[in-house]
């Protein structure tokens, strides 16, 4: 029997519906999110600090599970996934923090290759894609520097790569620039530019900054007191 096969190819990357969040408080700290994000999109997500950024970038990355709503991330429910399926789709994501998340006593080759690593892969077979990595992000005369020897710019660009070492899907960004001057953010934006146009990667970003939200004119989503409001100013292509 032919079984039928629905094509998938236009399931959006990320789409929420209806999608609320309560801490262990009693309102609710984002409220009935509907939001579809392309395969190969690149939006920005802003908001007054407090207004659930943070909290809507967990959900994405399966930090946290929505209080009501739910999440499909590359067509698949992750409410209804069993922990094997989570860790698979959670491989397919890439995160990146403000405060780098870096681990102190390895090098920036060795935090790179650390996913890999852990995966069981032996050096010989990752080390060239590491360094070609770390050579991208303009890092390949610092492969051997701990992160207490590298500037904010120079660790999130080792936390970048360590975010694009398994080649995901999509990639989260909570305030990538948060903690690196003006000329170092726009530097650290092209780069997830030029990794949206040459592989497609789908791409979230929370940021404040205004400056580079208008320069890259790509779709905004507004959060305010976690509701997602429309914000036409700044509504790109
Ligand atoms: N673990 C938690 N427990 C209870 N309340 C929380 C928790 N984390 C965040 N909150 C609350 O949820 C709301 C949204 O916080 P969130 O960190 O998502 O906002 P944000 O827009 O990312 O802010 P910022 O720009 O300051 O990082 C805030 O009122 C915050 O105090």
């Amino acid at each position: 029997m032919n079984r039928f096969r629905p094509d998938f190819s236009d399931d959006p990357a990320v789409e929420l519906n209806g999608v609320s969040l309560r801490y262990d408080t009693a309102d609710d700290v984002l409220s009935d999110i509907n939001i579809r994000l392309k395969p190969g999109s690149f939006t920005f997500l802003t908001g007054a600090s407090g207004a659930g950024k943070s909290s809507l970038l967990k959900l994405l990355y399966l930090a946290l599970a929505p209080t009501a709503g739910d999440i499909r991330l590359f067509g698949q429910r992750t409410g209804m996934l069993k922990r094997k399926q989570l860790s698979a789709i959670r491989r397919r994501i890439g995160v990146v923090f403000q405060d780098f998340r870096l681990l102190e006593h390895l090098t920036a080759f060795e935090n790179v290759a650390l996913p890999l690593r852990v995966a069981g892969q032996k050096e010989a077979a990752y080390r060239t894609e590491v360094v070609d990595l770390l050579r991208w992000v303009g890092l390949g005369e610092r492969l051997n520097a701990r992160p207490p020897q590298l500037s904010g710019g120079e660790q999130q660009r080792v936390a970048i790569a360590r975010a694009l070492i398994n080649k995901p899907d999509l990639l989260i960004a909570d305030e990538p620039t948060g903690n690196v001057d003006p000329d170092m953010a726009r530097r650290i934006f092209r780069l997830f530019q030029e990794l949206n146009r040459r592989l497609d990667t789908t791409i979230i970003i929370a940021t404040h900054d205004m400056h580079i939200i208008r320069e890259f004119e790509s779709p905004v989503l507004r959060l305010q007191h976690g509701i997602l409001v429309e914000d036409v100013e700044f509504q790109g292509a």
